[in-house]
């Protein structure tokens, strides 16, 4: 079985907990909600699904008294010694009448099919462009704590089983119900003790599949959290399949996925038997009534209370019902997974959004100076646990601000308070004097350019991904920024030059030269600031010059934010923080800060000694 803390972390353990009747309830009212707009397919399907049961209903009574009346017409031939010749006036007429009954409830079923699975979909459709609208809002913190994987199989597993289930489940029980409710009204009419006798049975297999039904949906829970907990081993196997090799533990690495796919083949054929396993006992519990409606009806019969002919009408009622009855039991049960796969979708909906927009946001002038401050600010990624305490420094327009300190300091905590991919506990950042909050994110980082040791790049050719930031932007753009950034003579030793197809795991493009892609990215923006991660470690000396020279070109006239990892790039910095433990522990030129002979001239020292 699952590890439970590992349901706990993708959040299925909430789920679980929440398996129970009245979050059904919930969960299906809430369904019903984002139907809206869809419901009236709902409607005709239901009303075709009506028209087309009453349709076979009507034909079996009908054909009742097509029989009879054929046979009486036949035998009036024979006694006449004529041939029996079918004509519209001895029976063909009513011949055509059976099948236009028959046709008519096949044409609903066919109409009733289309619109269910047309009202499915659509819903499916509204509630995927939710989760895709919410994946936008979720704050970085939701992406920290959860495997990517599982927010995939949310929006595709999930969603599929949903829309699955309503086209095949919703069908199958509005027939069913329909055929039922038919059924036992003409049953009535017959005889209204046995009809009773057979509605007393319909209870008790409702009943059955009640209780079956809440453990179904516990396991069902279980399994689409398991499921989601494979997607994310197989997405976290996928993508850092690199370091997995590079430290042997493919082994370890499947073990993990076999095991995951374990516990959810075990949970799967818990949920499988539960399905299944329902219909026999509901035909058992059939196979009883029968007998019971049997031995009562004989007595009926003998004691003259029914004719032979409502005796075994009656029989084939029961038989007509029984199996919806059983269909009936089975699609309930799998409508709990479905439901199980409803209540994670909507439990990703759920979750805390960034906080909004200012609704009236202050503008900034288009030719943004870049001055920014942050003024005493305070931050933790747990409310908790403080990191930063008391932050303070200003960068004037035009600056280099180097950023130094070990591993863990908070270099990108800085720059993720300045992007507003966090928001401040306390204090304030303001850019040109405004603070950052009372601007709009996007307006914010418009004003930004990022260039990250780990250089991302898209699906799509060498100029779109230098095009990522300014859409449209026009081939000598294009060029003129890759020039600038020192990889314009790299592109052009590539057969297919600008139109080559790059990946973000494209091994035809080295560390150095994305990075050098992703410096002519920014330089396209014209940002008025730059956010630079160095990362000249790990690529050959050719190109880290090429890289130096590339970013001193994309700083010119910008306040650039640099996070240096070697000291000599940063000498002429006009700012230089050193943190240590999440705050700023020192700050000034270089200078300044050796002279002041602290944490900055040993670390100076360390490396130059
Ligand atoms: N998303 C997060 N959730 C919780 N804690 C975090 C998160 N990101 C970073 N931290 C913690 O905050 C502290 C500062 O991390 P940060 O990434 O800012 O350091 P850094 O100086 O950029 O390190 P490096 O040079 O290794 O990139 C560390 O103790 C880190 O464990």
């Amino acid at each position: 079985m699952a590890d439970d803390r590992d349901l706990e972390a993708t959040g299925a353990g909430a789920e679980r907990r929440g398996a129970d009747p009245a979050s059904s309830r919930r969960t299906v009212g809430r369904l019903w909600l984002a139907a809206a707009g869809q419901r009236w397919r709902l409607v005709v399907a239901a009303a075709c699904s009506i028209a087309s049961v009453a349709g076979s209903v009507a034909a079996t009574a009908y054909s009742a008294h097509l029989m009879d009346l054929l046979w009486e017409n036949i035998q009036a031939s024979f006694s006449a010694g004529e041939p029996f010749v079918v004509t519209l006036h001895n029976g063909g007429a009513q011949i055509l009448t059976f099948l236009g009954l028959w046709t008519c409830s096949w044409l609903f079923y066919t109409v009733q099919t289309l619109v269910m699975a047309s009202f499915a979909e659509r819903l499916n459709l509204a509630l995927r462009s939710r989760i895709s609208l919410k994946l936008g809002r979720l704050p970085l913190a939701y992406y920290d704590a959860h495997q990517p994987g599982d927010a995939i199989s949310r929006a595709t597993n999930d969603l599929d089983k949903i829309s699955e289930v309503l086209q095949r489940g919703l069908l199958q029980i509005m027939t069913s119900v329909v055929t039922v409710i038919c059924s036992v009204a003409v049953m009535c009419t017959y005889s209204l003790t046995l009809a009773s006798v057979f509605a007393c049975f319909v209870l008790v297999s409702f009943m059955v599949t009640k209780v079956v039904g809440v453990r179904t949906l516990k396991v069902a829970s279980r399994r689409q959290a398991l499921l989601g907990t494979l997607t994310g081993r197989v997405e976290e196997a996928y993508s850092g399949r690199a370091v997995i090799k590079a430290f042997g533990r493919e082994p370890q690495s499947l073990e993990e996925i076999r095991q995951a796919a374990d516990d959810l083949a075990e949970v799967s054929a818990s949920a499988d038997f539960l399905t299944n396993a329902i219909a026999p006992a509901i035909r058992f519990l059939m196979r009883l009534c029968q007998v019971a409606v049997g031995l009562l009806a004989g007595g009926m019969l003998v004691a003259g209370q029914l004719s032979v002919g409502v005796f075994q009408a009656f029989f084939q009622y029961v038989l007509k019902a029984s199996e919806p009855l059983m269909q009936l039991s089975l699609t309930m049960n799998m409508l709990q997974g479905a439901l199980a796969a409803a209540e994670r979708v909507f439990a990703l909906l759920d979750e805390d959004e960034i906080v909004a927009d200012p609704p009236v946001p202050a503008q900034l002038a288009a030719s943004s100076g870049g001055r920014v401050a942050f003024e005493h600010v305070c931050f933790g990624y747990a409310p908790d646990q403080p990191l930063m305490r008391d932050v303070s420094f200003v960068a004037e327009p035009g600056q280099k601000v180097a950023i130094v300190g070990a591993t863990g300091a908070g270099k990108t905590t800085l720059i993720n308070l300045l992007m507003r991919f966090y928001e401040v506990d306390g204090g304030r950042v303001t850019l040109d004097g405004v603070d950052t909050r009372e601007l709009t994110r996007a307006d914010l980082r418009r004003r930004f350019g990022m260039v990250l040791q780990d250089a991302w790049l898209f699906e799509g050719t060498i100029a779109e991904n230098i095009a990522y930031g300014k859409p449209g932007a026009t081939t000598e753009e294009v060029e003129a920024a890759a020039r600038a950034a020192h990889v314009d003579f790299f592109v052009r030793t590539l057969p297919r030059g600008y139109d080559t197809m790059l990946s973000n795991d494209a091994e035809n493009v080295s560390q150095g030269q994305r990075q050098l892609l992703t410096i002519a990215r920014a330089m396209l923006t014209d940002p008025s600031i730059l956010i630079l991660d160095e990362a000249t470690s790990s690529v050959d000396t050719r190109t880290e010059q090429a890289i130096v020279r590339a970013m001193e070109a994309v700083m010119e006239n910008r306040t650039s934010f640099v996070i240096a990892h070697r000291l000599s790039t940063i000498v002429d910095a006009d700012l230089i923080l050193v943190m240590e433990s999440g705050t700023i522990i020192e700050q000034g030129t270089h200078s300044e800060l050796l002279a002041a002979g602290g944490a900055y001239a040993e670390l100076y020292r360390s490396q130059f000694a």
